[in-house]
């Protein structure tokens, strides 16, 4: 991003993307509590914007490791117990409740279900500037989060993949290595993750449609 400080703190419509994630799993009634990784130098100033914007539900800010993965795993390390775990990207602002719900839903029947979203491009591999193969793209998916767990399953998931020295990309990888299938619901194009400059741009239009609309 470039920003030169945590994109997080970069505002959409005059709110930090922190907020504007977090306030839709404040506003899910079904949400028993937060759980949010965080950089030590970020942790006052991340508590000073959820007394601000009355975030409430959050129970633990934990310290973020070097990936990822890494800060997922502080995270659960802290939740004592539960039902269902879902991990989501703070990058990821424009989540709704009801994608939320079908994905509980679908893990409480089915033990771990993912966000996801049908490839809309054609596909090829490229290896050093060459294409290699193109790939039958009605079988891909680009992969979101929310990633949601009965948590039993993501705890073990997690603690295979940090005593294996395995790093994946998301959780689903860890839970998919552990032998167990990983379902998908299909999501919404509008969760995006907040990557580029660009993305503050369709992050405006996202907001200012649904405001408008
Ligand atoms: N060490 C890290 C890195 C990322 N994340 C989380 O993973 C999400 C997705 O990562 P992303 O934003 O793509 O990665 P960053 O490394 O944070 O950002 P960038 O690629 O823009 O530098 C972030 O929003 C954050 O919630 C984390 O908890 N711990
Ligand atoms: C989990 C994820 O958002 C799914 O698309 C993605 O893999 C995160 O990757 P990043 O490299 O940490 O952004």
């Amino acid at each position: 991003m470039g920003a030169g400080h945590n994109k997080l703190f970069l505002e959409l419509s005059q709110k930090p993307i922190l907020i504007h994630t977090l306030e839709v799993f404040e506003q899910d009634s079904a949400c028993k509590g937060i759980w949010l990784a965080v950089k030590p130098e970020e942790r006052a100033f991340i508590q000073s914007l959820l007394v601000k914007y009355n975030i409430t539900k959050v129970k633990a800010l934990p310290n973020g490791g070097a990936e990822r993965q890494n800060s997922v795993y502080s995270c659960v390390q802290k939740i004592e117990d539960g039902e269902i775990v879902l991990v989501h990207d703070a990058a990821r602002p424009f989540i709704t409740i009801p994608v939320i719900h079908k994905l509980v839903e679908a893990a409480e029947e089915k033990g771990a279900v993912i966000a996801g979203v049908r490839a809309k491009d054609t596909m090829k591999k490229v290896e050093n500037g060459v294409i290699v193969e193109t790939v039958d793209r009605s079988s891909l998916w680009m992969i979101q989060t929310p990633q949601a767990f009965q948590f039993e399953l993501l705890q073990e998931a997690e603690q295979a993949a940090e005593r294996e020295h395995f790093l994946g990309t998301d959780e689903a990888m860890l839970v998919e290595r552990l032998g167990q299938t990983v379902y998908i619901v299909e999501s919404s194009y509008e969760n995006v993750k907040i990557t580029t400059k660009e993305d503050l741009i369709f992050g405006e239009a996202i907001l200012s449609q649904r405001i408008g609309g």
